[in-house]
């Protein structure tokens, strides 16, 4: 960039480049996964954790550069040992959480009759109903995106 003589021009271009730089919010990436009986996987969040001992949708952050569907593939096989294909993903909804850090969670839904999860990092998980999965103790975006899912 050139340099402006006018001080003020270039702290206004210097504060531009700087909201660019850092981001503003966190984007992660969710997983509605139903199996052959409609059934939801959830799994408990670490007890150290943000929201720790509280029951998620599997996923996590996307990395800078990296697509969130193809974010969610590799979170998913992390954390679960189930290779997804990013073609079936189905956009299902977002929700955001205020806070220290702004977080935006973009759930994405996918089927899986025969999937049988390895909980890769020892979390507790299970397939539940609908009515069971509201039934627990949940982070507050899942509650709200639980909501909105259909039977
Ligand atoms: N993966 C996932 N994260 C969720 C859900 N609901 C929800 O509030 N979150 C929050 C918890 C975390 O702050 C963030 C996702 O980060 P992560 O799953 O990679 O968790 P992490 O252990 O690295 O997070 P942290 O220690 O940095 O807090 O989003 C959800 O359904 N799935």
């Amino acid at each position: 960039m050139r340099e402006n003589s006018q001080p003020e021009v270039n702290a206004k271009w210097a504060g531009i480049l700087n909201v660019e730089n850092i981001p503003t919010w966190l984007p992660v990436v969710a997983l509605a996964l139903r199996d052959g009986a409609g059934r939801l996987l959830l799994q408990q969040r670490a007890a150290d954790k943000h929201h720790g001992g509280l029951w998620e949708f599997p996923g996590g952050k996307v990395e800078v550069s990296e697509k969130p569907r193809l974010a969610l593939v590799r979170e998913i096989d992390e954390e679960l040992g189930l290779v997804l294909d990013p073609d079936r993903l189905e956009p299902a909804g977002f929700a955001e959480e205020e806070g220290a850090r702004h977080i935006v969670l973009f759930l994405y839904s996918a089927n899986s009759p025969n999937a049988e999860p390895v909980a890769m990092d020892g979390q507790q998980w299970g397939w539940f109903q609908l009515d069971e999965a509201s039934q627990l103790p949940l982070a507050p975006m899942d509650r709200e995106l639980l909501a909105r899912l259909s039977p």
